[in-house]
């Protein structure tokens, strides 16, 4: 019930006022006859209150003040015989949410003006709900879960990067919490109202990296409409995060490193000098100092980027966290879906506790949700639970073949699963490329 006070001396006026008003059946409509008697009843906590302006007691003015005092959230509105600007104005800037003249409309005006102030509320309290999603959102504490000596040595390093400007390299398998912790870091720094900008190395195509970091100038290239800022450009102030860094190419990290010891840039085809300042975190699921090794990452780049290293172990490595997990992540599909809590019995856990999760956390989240889904009422069985890749089964079990059978077998797969990549298939296997093609050019593959 939304409860308001109608504080009116003139017993007429007022019964119109709350018959009108008790039409609504959502309102809990009390009259009141001074102001003394107001502000004694507040203690039942009104919604809304309006008062008439002129009332034996006391003035609409000092009402106001003295319900204000009380309760400085308190939606008041006020109706008065006389339709003076000044008086209007004044009560207004000192916060009245409104004011009303008393004529042959008053009563749809109020009307009127209730479902409006009603409006604002819910979209006030909307703001707050959501300010304290945020907050609880990157709070680490309850959207990094786990208790294993792991993640609480993650836990002191996420502290010690997010108090200082320190760069940041994480590293650990997919699904493991990287983008979890750069954002993380981010907000628990000094910059958490400025920027996160997170770019996936991987997923832009390598012709478009450079203008995606460094934006460009109108007419820079064909097609170059007008100007655009770069991600680099865009986490100014804020923190920048590189996710999938193993996978930029040496021309690219020869720029990043220029932008980072420079600490400025050009966007492509214009020749301003934009300062920068952000924090870089990057990612990774290889490991750096062996990609220096390799040639593959420039090994001055390295020293800018590593920072400060946290690495993230796979989840199979840590498995006092997995039911821990598990059943975070059930208690949220609970509450996101409106359901009763959901129970693990305890051949579930069993399973859980012996699967290898390939994709780790993100796996297991999967994982857990697909067996809320399929279980009956709120306890799931280990029978719900299905895993996505199948290692958990024996790769060599079934059909017997040769060597070479299985060379072909495994180097399709990868292939299907890397987009017909041979370069990078080869890198994954470790094999030559030239294993992949000579069987392409034996037909043995497509
Ligand atoms: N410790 C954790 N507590 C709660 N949720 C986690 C944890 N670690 C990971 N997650 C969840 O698992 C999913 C994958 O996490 P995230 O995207 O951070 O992994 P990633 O290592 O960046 O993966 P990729 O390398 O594939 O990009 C997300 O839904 C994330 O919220």
């Amino acid at each position: 019930m939304f409860k308001i006070f109608i504080v009116e001396d003139d017993p007429w006026y007022g019964e119109i006022l709350q018959y009108h008003l008790g039409l609504n059946p959502d309102y809990e409509v009390t009259l009141l006859k001074t102001g003394k008697e107001c502000l004694l009843q507040l203690q039942h906590k009104p919604d809304l209150v309006t008062i008439d302006f002129s009332l034996p007691d006391l003035n609409g003015e000092e009402l106001f003040k003295k319900i204000k005092a009380q309760q400085p959230n308190l939606p008041v509105i006020v109706i008065s015989a006389q339709d003076k600007v000044t008086t209007a104005v004044s009560l207004l800037k000192l916060g009245v949410d409104d004011y009303l003249v008393k004529d042959d409309h008053t009563k749809d005006l109020l009307w009127k003006s209730i479902i409006r102030i009603r409006e604002n509320l819910s979209l006030k309290e909307e703001i707050s709900e959501l300010k304290a999603e945020l907050k609880t959102k990157y709070d680490y504490a309850n959207t990094i879960i786990g208790s294993s000596a792991a993640i609480k040595q993650v836990f002191r390093l996420i502290d010690k990067a997010a108090a200082s400007t320190i760069n940041v390299s994480i590293t650990g398998e997919t699904g493991t919490g990287k983008e979890l912790v750069a954002k993380a870091v981010h907000y628990h720094s000094a910059r958490s109202q400025q920027a996160f900008v997170a770019v996936n190395m991987a997923a832009i195509p390598k012709e478009l990296v450079e203008s995606e970091l460094f934006g460009y100038e109108k007419g820079a290239f064909t097609g170059a409409q007008q100007r655009k800022t770069g991600k680099f450009e865009d986490a100014n102030g804020g923190t920048l995060f590189l996710d999938e860094i193993g996978e930029m190419d040496l021309g690219i990290q020869s720029k990043l490193l220029r932008v980072l010891q420079e600490k400025e840039l050009h966007r492509l085809g214009g020749n301003i000098r934009v300062k920068l300042d952000f924090r870089l975190v990057v990612a990774t699921h290889k490991n750096l100092a062996e990609e220096v090794r390799k040639g593959n990452l420039r090994e001055d780049l390295y020293y800018r980027i590593a920072g400060l290293p946290i690495m993230l172990p796979p989840l199979r490595d840590r498995r006092e966290d997995i039911l821990l997990l598990a059943h975070y992540f059930l208690k949220a599909y609970s509450k996101e879906n409106k359901l009763p809590e959901y129970k693990l019995s305890t051949d579930a856990r069993r399973k859980l506790l012996q699967y290898p999760f390939p994709g780790n956390v993100r796996e297991l989240k999967a994982a857990v949700e697909l067996a809320a889904v399929m279980s009956d009422q709120q306890q799931i069985e280990a029978a719900d639970i299905t895993f996505m890749s199948d290692v958990s089964r024996d790769p060599l079990e079934g059909k017997e073949m040769t060597l070479r059978e299985y060379t072909r077998l495994i180097i399709k797969n990868y292939l299907t699963r890397y987009h017909d990549n041979v370069v990078l298939v080869a890198e994954k296997l470790d094999i030559g490329r030239s294993t992949i093609y000579k069987m392409m050019q034996k037909g043995e593959i497509e």
